[in-house]
């Protein structure tokens, strides 16, 4: 079972926004995920009684070492595998498949390498049947938004890893989304272009209003970032406890050296680390 909230304090808790059953956007219902069910196979319980629910406009991180299921929750919310028990409902209809409502930022930029930046971001509007203009006014507003004015024209070869994962970002805002998924988006990053990136999408998401789960590894990548951290046990997954984040918004980079900040992270890794260490 879910253990929960084990590390707000009092005068934290005070602080976190009451929720009403309409605020709830997304309801993860005791999922369990097992993996190679075939009489062939070892099963894999990838995750076990996980419970969650998340506001709409809430921004989640997903903290958790390796194979503790994170890309599998993500990619259950996101229609792509199904739950072998348990629900996942999003606005109270249970979620069966993909669709427009949830995109998704992997690690890998999955940018189509044959289409420039501008093709990229419009390729899921085009495919909607949205006119040319129009699509052409939304692609060129995101890319201002991500900062990739003036290389519209170019291809993903060209682009460093940076401008890529921004164009993947521009690219999954393009059909806005209630929800956004981000698995891992800046593990491929050096440091330094993945605080610029975290920075960004703080100020990209706040600006538009999305529901975001974010998964990492990185734990003051999952402090920074969110409203609430969701921290998750070593397989099988569950929902081991969670930090309310009382950072306001925007979040700016001198709040990494907030107080609150420096000793949250440090309890995280201490609470983490010996995880860490058996998976390494
Ligand atoms: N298609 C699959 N078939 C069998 N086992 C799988 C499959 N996908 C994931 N697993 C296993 O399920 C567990 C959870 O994997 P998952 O990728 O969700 O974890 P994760 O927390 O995202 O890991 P990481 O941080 O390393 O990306 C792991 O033990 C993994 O090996």
């Amino acid at each position: 079972m879910a253990a929960t909230a084990a590390r707000i304090s009092p005068s934290l808790r005070a602080q976190a926004p009451q929720t009403t059953p309409d605020d709830i956007q997304i309801d993860i219902r005791n999922v369990g995920k097992v993996y190679g069910t075939k009489a062939s196979d070892d099963p894999v319980v990838a995750l076990d009684g996980v419970s969650l629910r998340i506001r709409r406009g809430e921004f989640i991180s997903l903290l958790g070492p390796s194979g503790c299921g994170k890309s599998t929750l993500l990619g259950i919310i996101a229609g792509f595998q199904a739950a072998s028990s348990g629900q996942i409902l999003q606005d109270g209809r249970p979620i069966a498949r993909p669709d427009a409502s949830r995109t998704v930022v992997f690690q890998d930029y999955a940018l189509f390498g044959w289409m420039t930046v501008q093709q990229n971001i419009e390729f899921g509007l085009k495919a909607k049947g949205m006119a040319k203009a129009e699509r052409a006014e939304i692609a060129r507003a995101l890319i201002a938004t991500v900062h990739l004015t003036g290389f519209e024209d170019k291809y993903p070869h060209q682009m460093s890893g940076g401008m890529k994962q921004r164009a993947a970002i521009a690219r999954a805002l393009a059909p806005d989304p209630d929800i956004l998924l981000m698995d891992e988006p800046f593990g491929a990053l050096d440091a330094q272009t993945r605080v610029l990136l975290q920075e960004e999408i703080a100020r990209i998401s706040s600006e538009a209003g999305k529901t975001v789960i974010f998964v990492t590894h990185g734990i003051d990548e999952a402090v920074f970032l969110a409203d609430r951290v969701v921290v998750m046990s070593p397989r099988p997954g569950r929902v081991r406890e969670e930090v309310l984040v009382p950072l306001p918004r925007p979040r700016t980079a001198e709040m990494r050296s907030d107080p609150w900040f420096v000793s949250t992270v440090n309890d995280l890794w201490e609470t983490l680390k010996p995880e860490w260490q058996k998976g390494e």
